[in-house]
């Protein structure tokens, strides 16, 4: 059924969608948080905000009981992961992401040991198609391909979940098993624009492919009402959820 302001979405449905605070400030990103009201219960906050004062606006958002979404992608020799992940489980977020490469995913493993800190592994950014990765040094590969092969190597190293466009969703499904977080950013509701992503989905496909959660920023935070825009891409979760 579709879901109104007057009639808010059971909270998990909620959940599946992740807010990116890509904003400049904390009191920016404060003023859009309680705009956005109950209609957002997860955050992310990635370099733009964690730089500017973040980490401790996203204690303050588990204080109030929202969930946190730390997107700071590491990505550094062994010890400087594992320790840097040790660090953030004390804040009490509930995603990390690391990069998808295996020292990386082995020290965040071993990090986050003993906390609920849930590790996800960015795969191929979805501002990348594959002349991209060309560019960036890589043989020539479809990004499907390498986003295949790190989603197994996550699997097998026990990562929590796999970050990757919406368009890979359902092969990473195949690879990584039924119990893994599979997380989307890319997504882009029905004639909103692109900007720089370039493996972009709407939120029904996504939910279709079988993402678990999908990550959205500037189509919420840029957007004249945040609150109505959350609401919209809730609904759209909500209708095809199975
Ligand atoms: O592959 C990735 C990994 C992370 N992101 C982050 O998600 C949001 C998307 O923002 P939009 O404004 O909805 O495009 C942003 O914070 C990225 O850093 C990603 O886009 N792709």
């Amino acid at each position: 059924m579709p879901l109104s302001s007057e009639s808010i979405p059971a909270r998990d449905i909620r959940d599946r969608l992740i807010i990116g605070l890509d904003l400049p400030s904390v009191e920016e990103a404060r003023a859009v948080v309680k705009r956005i009201g109950d209609a957002g219960t997860f955050y992310k906050i990635g370099y733009q905000l964690g730089y500017a004062g973040g980490l401790s606006f996203a204690e303050e958002l588990i204080a109030e009981g929202k969930k946190i979404f730390l997107d700071l992608k590491l990505h550094d020799i062994g010890n400087t992961v594992e320790e840097g992940v040790r660090s953030v489980a004390r804040l009490g977020a509930t995603f990390l992401t690391v990069h998808a490469y295996p020292q990386t995913m082995r020290a965040a493993v071993a990090g986050k040991a003993g906390s609920k800190l849930k590790i996800l592994a960015v795969t191929v950014l979805t501002s990348y198609d594959d002349k991209d990765l060309v560019e960036a040094g890589y043989a020539p590969v479809p990004a499907a391909e390498l986003v295949a092969k790190r989603a197994a190597q996550a699997r097998d190293i026990g990562i929590d979940g796999i970050v990757c466009a919406a368009t890979e969703a359902a092969s990473v499904r195949a690879i990584v098993g039924p119990e893994r977080f599979i997380v989307t950013p890319g997504i882009r509701p029905a004639g909103s624009e692109a900007g720089d992503q370039k493996r972009v989905v709407t939120p029904g496909d996504a939910i279709r492919n079988g993402a678990t959660h999908l990550v959205v920023a500037r189509p919420i935070v840029k957007a004249a009402d945040p609150r109505a825009a959350a609401e919209a891409i809730v609904n759209e979760i909500a209708s095809v959820q199975s």
